[in-house]
């Protein structure tokens, strides 16, 4: 329906911000294809993310490094046709950002081209100098922190993150220095929610959790992991919503109500 019809305006970076500075939590997938950026959109997710996690969700790989400039591009491509007021984010592939402030922007703009609203990259430190090149340039970017999947043989696993003290300082220097550059969100994932808290507290943009705790602007989580489908063993920040809803439409709808009234991610279930 048109949005007079509806009231229904789209999803901009102002009303994201907007709704960190009233509490708003917000409600962020993962999306790989059309028909499914419409399902979510209908259930008036936020945020889809058109992760580099298709790697291994889709692709059947063990980590997301193998994941092409191309192939995220297609899938931005699909989930842009199906996608009608959600906010949309595309992951910058292993690969396609880490040489130049110039390769990055290159493979940013392809992004854009395909229909992202924002690009995603991973890392703290030198990402700071690429993240304020894109954005003086007009391209929303998200960082990432924590867990940064792109580097798990670097990280030695899929190991929570800023779990000493050591650590943890430094990711909340990390995350002063992207919001100073220019980004516009923060995801952060598997990290202590105590950490978590305090950069999403001490931050003015929105921070997104996956494994992060309750007390983030919001959340994200893998698609195919809130329905159920694994075909790794879980984590442990993960909630099954199919098991009582039964239905992927009524499943996307009870995760988008347990992210906004806070009931997902749950203290010391979902966390670390
Ligand atoms: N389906 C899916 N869901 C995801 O959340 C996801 C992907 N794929 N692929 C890319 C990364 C990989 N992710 C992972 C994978 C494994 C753990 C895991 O097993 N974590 C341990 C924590 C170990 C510790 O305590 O340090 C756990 O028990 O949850 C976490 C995140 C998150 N991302
Ligand atoms: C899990 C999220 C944050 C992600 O980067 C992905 O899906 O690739
Ligand atoms: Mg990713």
């Amino acid at each position: 329906m048109p949005e007079v019809l509806t009231g229904r305006k789209p999803v901009t970076l102002q009303r994201l911000r907007d709704m960190r500075a009233a509490g708003e939590k917000i409600a962020a997938l993962t999306c790989y294809d059309a028909l499914f950026a419409q399902v979510l959109d209908d259930a008036r997710v936020d945020c889809l993310l058109v992760g580099d996690s298709l790697g291994m969700v889709l692709q059947g790989h063990g980590t997301t490094l193998p994941v092409t400039l191309e192939q995220m591009s297609y899938h931005v491509r699909c989930v842009a046709r199906g996608n009608r007021w959600a906010w949309l984010i595309g992951d910058l592939p292993h690969g396609s950002y880490q040489q130049s402030a110039e390769q990055a922007l290159a493979s940013a703009c392809e992004l854009m081209r395909a229909g992202a609203h924002m690009v995603k990259l991973e890392g703290g430190g030198w990402t700071a100098a690429t993240v304020r090149f894109l954005s003086e340039r007009g391209i929303p970017v998200c960082g990432h922190l924590g867990l940064t999947p792109q580097s798990v043989h670097a990280l030695g696993g899929w190991r929570v993150q800023g779990r000493d003290a050591q650590e943890a300082g430094l990711l909340l220097q990390h995350a002063r220095e992207l919001q100073e550059a220019g980004a516009a969100m923060l995801v952060l994932e598997l990290v202590p929610s105590g950490l978590a808290a305090q950069v999403s507290a001490e931050l003015d943009i929105p921070v997104l959790g996956i494994g992060a705790g309750p007390r983030c602007s919001g959340q994200v989580l893998v698609l195919h992991d809130v329905l159920g489908l694994q075909t790794v063993r879980t984590p442990r920040f993960v909630r099954n919503f199919m098991e009582d809803a039964g239905q992927i439409e009524k499943a996307v709808q009870a995760y988008v109500r347990a992210v906004k009234n806070g009931r997902f991610p749950e203290e010391g279930v979902h966390t670390y």
